[in-house]
């Protein structure tokens, strides 16, 4: 454990200052694409502009035979494109991997200047984002950076969930966590075969009224990713960083996707993973504010003046606490706004319709 005096000092000589403060920039959707498939990098100019993050993917779902492929298609990919506005990361390969320390070596020299975030796989805890805080600082000084690489850890084991407060709070590259449902499924050794999403099993019934138990019963499905994801939030928010959903395997279940998001969102989450083009709308969708919360919580904002107090809005009490929730949506409606000049309008008119209907104009 470092001591907080040195928590900032970079780890090798000539490696870039750490970050004192992660920066917002809109993640709604962390894009995966598999660089070693010619056909998906053909299509990164098309896709880059329509994704905030846009990922290039070394690890599962490449196969063995292709790591090498992958890294080098990224390298390519990376090379070949400026991004504009859209993050670039990468998902290296696990810490136990035969492949990650060519990862880390290959792509931080070679593209170390167009990469944002290393999203790290099957993190157990603080030691291994030690291990990649010290390499990084390692190869940034050599490859001449000026600007840190940031790290996102993904929260796919039972030991991960265990010391996720300790891993979000391990290095000032801290950037993010994602739930990786499949992996943690795995490690758990919980009993259901898919990537993410519920269970109809999963459930609760209403207590029986006569005496046929069997019968007419409600059942509702409960989110068996909730205790998971609420915890993650609570990490991040306590050390500064940014929670994302992860991934939803059943690419042709929109809604259900959909859903599965909005669960996220609601409880704190500031993205996901999107793994087809399809699933590219449904988080922009999603992870963005609506536009009639938007202009609500511009309407508590302005109502309260100096954030104290209380005032009655269209028989709701508003006091500090509901202030500062407001203030969370409208300042992310404010930085989602400012990149995207469609959702701006939406915003600007959904408020001023609002504002119309208060004064009955
Ligand atoms: C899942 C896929 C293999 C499906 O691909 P495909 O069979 O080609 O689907 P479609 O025919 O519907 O595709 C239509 C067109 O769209 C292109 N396409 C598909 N996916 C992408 C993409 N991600 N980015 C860009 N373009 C994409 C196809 O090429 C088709 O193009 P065209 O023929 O010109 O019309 C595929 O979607 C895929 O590989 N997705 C990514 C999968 C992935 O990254 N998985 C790993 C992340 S999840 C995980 O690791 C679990 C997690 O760690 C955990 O533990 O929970
Ligand atoms: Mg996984």
């Amino acid at each position: 454990m470092r001591s907080p005096k040195d928590f900032f000092a970079p780890l090798a000589l000539g490696a870039p200052e750490p970050v004192r403060e992660i920066p917002f920039r809109p993640s709604r959707m962390i894009h995966f694409f598999d660089p070693s498939n010619e056909k998906m990098r053909t299509k990164v100019p098309s896709i880059a502009p329509k994704v905030d993050v846009l990922l290039g993917n070394l690890e599962d779902a490449v196969s063995a035979d292709n790591k090498e492929a992958a890294r080098n298609g990224l390298v390519e990919v990376g090379k070949a494109n400026d991004f504009g506005q859209t993050q670039l990361w990468t998902r290296i390969n696990s810490l136990d991997s035969p492949w990650v320390l060519d990862d880390l070596i290959t792509l931080v020299t070679e593209i170390g200047d167009k990469l944002d975030v290393i999203m790290v796989p099957k993190v157990e805890g603080a030691q291994d984002i030690h291990y990649v805080d010290r390499l990084l600082a390692q190869l940034e000084a050599r490859a001449g950076l000026t600007k840190p690489l940031l790290v996102h850890a993904i929260l796919e084991t039972a030991s991960g969930v265990a010391n996720v407060e300790d891993i979000a709070g391990a290095s000032p590259r801290m950037q993010g966590i994602s739930l990786g449902p499949a992996d943690l499924a795995a490690s758990r050794r919980m009993k259901t075969t898919r990537v993410g999403g519920g269970h109809p099993g999963y459930l609760v019934r209403t207590d029986p009224t006569g005496d046929d138990v069997h019968e007419g019963r409600t059942t509702y499905q409960q989110d068996l990713w909730h205790y998971t994801v609420a915890r993650m939030v609570d990490a991040c928010a306590m050390h500064g960083i940014l929670p994302y959903y992860g991934p939803f395997g059943d690419i042709k279940d929109v809604v259900g996707c959909e859903d599965q998001f909005r669960n996220a969102f609601l409880l704190g989450c500031v993205g996901t993973w999107t793994l087809h083009p399809v699933q590219i709308d449904i988080a922009k969708k999603v992870f963005s504010p609506a536009a009639e919360d938007v202009a609500w919580a511009r309407r508590v904002i302005a109502a309260m003046g100096d954030g104290t107090g209380a005032v009655m809005i269209d028989g709701k009490m508003q006091d500090d606490a509901t202030y500062k929730q407001c203030k969370v949506v409208a300042e992310l409606a404010d930085e989602l706004a400012a990149r995207d000049p469609e959702l701006a309008a939406a915003y600007d008119a959904a408020t001023v319709s609002d504002s119309e209907a208060m004064t009955g104009e």
